[in-house]
């Protein structure tokens, strides 16, 4: 099991931010919350590759908008953001050197990996922010040939759809109502009560990596018999970034 991330650019303190007020980061507590959270990752049986820096890309880290993986497919994405654009060379580098087929989203088409939801064959796809409908329709038509069933779902209250939604091991779509625009979408929805713990990075199929900021949803999580690792990722949080923008993991 391998997981790609890319260290944060000295830049950081400039990244992105959209609906949350800026607070300055601290670049340093930065990367060591970000040599923590690759630790944690390797503790937990995962071999970490690094895409080559992209120090003048402030958001560089988020490295899991630059790409969706599905099978033996990176579908390398055309971030919303003109300023994160230069992002995905390094990543198509780094998957085309493990072996990966690449495709791309391709103008106007836009599409941000934080807003790409799988689970057992369903992709949800968050529409509103960063991912328009061409870039959707061409994830669409690249997915359905491997199996993958594209369904769009509103975004507004948030950056991505993943800053919203994300899945427990069981497929349980864990999200925290106020800033959820549709949780009728989902069957299983499981509500959290605080905003950081709606992220989870699944580690194997009882194990969830989540924020350290949510030790109430933690607790939840315990008591439906999931292992939960926690990561400090404050720096990150303030630049409306979570678990999940951190690491890709590719299961193949
Ligand atoms: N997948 C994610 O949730 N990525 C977070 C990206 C945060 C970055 N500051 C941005 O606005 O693009």
């Amino acid at each position: 099991m391998r997981a790609l991330v890319r260290r944060p650019s000295p830049r950081m303190a400039e990244g992105l931010i959209t609906h949350i007020a800026r607070t300055p980061v601290d670049l340093p507590l930065a990367q060591r919350q970000w040599e923590a959270y690759v630790a944690a990752l390797r503790a937990e049986g995962w071999e970490t590759v690094e895409v080559a820096p992209a120090d003048d890309c402030p958001d560089a880290a988020f490295v899991e908008d630059t790409v969706v993986v599905y099978g033996d497919l990176a579908v390398i994405s055309r971030p919303g953001a003109d300023e994160r654009k230069p992002e995905t060379a390094g990543t198509e580098e780094a998957l085309r050197g493990l072996g990966y087929r690449i495709a791309r989203i391709e103008a106007p088409g836009t599409l941000d990996g934080g807003d790409v939801l799988k689970h057992d064959g369903t992709v949800w796809v968050g529409l509103g922010g960063r991912t328009n409908a061409s870039g959707l329709e061409q994830l669409a038509a690249l997915l359905g040939p491997l199996g993958g069933r594209v369904v769009g779902v509103p975004v507004a209250k948030v950056l991505h759809l993943k800053s919203a939604v994300t899945a427990l091991p069981d497929g349980t779509v864990i999200g925290y109502e106020p800033l959820v625009d549709e949780p009728a979408t989902w069957d299983a929805f499981l509500p959290v009560p605080e905003e950081p713990g709606a992220h989870v990075v699944l580690l194997d199929d009882r194990s969830v990596l989540m924020s350290a900021n949510a030790p109430r949803t933690a607790r939840l999580f315990e008591e439906r018999g999931l292992r939960v690792v926690t990561v400090d990722i404050s720096e990150f949080e303030k630049l409306e970034g979570c678990v999940t923008c951190l690491s890709v993991r590719l299961r193949g």
